[in-house]
């Protein structure tokens, strides 16, 4: 399917286009900070962490924030999980979400990480509180039964996370490289989105 990258991203021609809405114009850019967003998946089952302060309170969320001056996007993941989470993992590179709000002045560029493996004991810290979800009913977004799972964990609370991550976290529980855009309102709610899959080896 043929797509127009919207501005703020960057990748070849040959993404998959999976979903795309809203009608006004994006958002003008006119200052950009970069942000990562790092998630740990083991055994069926996702780190997630419930957001104690700040941006994003009361939501679900990976674990991460602004990147430092002088640092690498992945080292400032490192530093995060290790922050909110007391964890230490390898992290590897996943995707790249855009987002706006209308009542922020800057962009968010966020470089999006997973592992399959952390070392240290996980913790709740000032920030973040962690909890395991079951990924085994989330991966393709849909329920294989209606209200009972064999997992002790809960699945995945899509209701209480930003409204954009049902499109991407699929992917990034699938091993499937994406890249997306939202434009959000004050409201918190998505005006403008455009999500889409990238091919395995493509360096965004
Ligand atoms: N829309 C959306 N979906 C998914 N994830 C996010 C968003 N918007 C976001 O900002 N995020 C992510 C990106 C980051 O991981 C966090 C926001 O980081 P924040 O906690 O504000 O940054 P810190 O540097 O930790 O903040 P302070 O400690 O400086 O307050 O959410």
């Amino acid at each position: 399917m043929q797509s127009i990258i919207p501005p703020g991203l960057s990748a070849g021609e040959d993404v998959t286009e999976i979903a795309k809405g809203g009608v006004q114009e994006w958002t003008p850019i006119e200052q950009v900070k970069l942000y990562t967003n790092a998630f740990i998946l083991q055994d069926n089952k996702i780190l997630l962490g419930y957001k104690k302060r700040g941006f994003g309170k009361d939501l679900y969320n990976g674990f991460g924030g602004k990147v430092d001056p002088g640092e690498t996007s992945v080292e400032a993941a490192v530093r995060e999980l290790q922050e909110e989470a007391g964890i230490t993992a390898p992290l590897r590179h996943s995707g790249v979400l855009f987002f706006t709000v209308s009542d922020v002045a800057h962009a968010f560029y966020i470089d999006v990480y997973y592992a399959n493996e952390y070392s240290g004991t996980i913790e709740e810290t000032e920030e973040m509180r962690p909890q395991w979800f079951s990924v085994e009913q989330n991966a393709t977004g849909t329920q294989h039964n209606s209200n009972k799972t064999d997992s002790e964990f809960a699945p995945i609370p899509y209701e209480q996370m930003w409204a954009d991550d049902p499109f991407w976290l699929p992917l990034l529980i699938q091993g499937r490289p994406f890249i997306g855009r939202a434009d959000f309102g004050a409201d918190g709610r998505m005006q403008k989105w455009w999500f889409a899959e990238i091919p395995v080896s493509s360096d965004v």
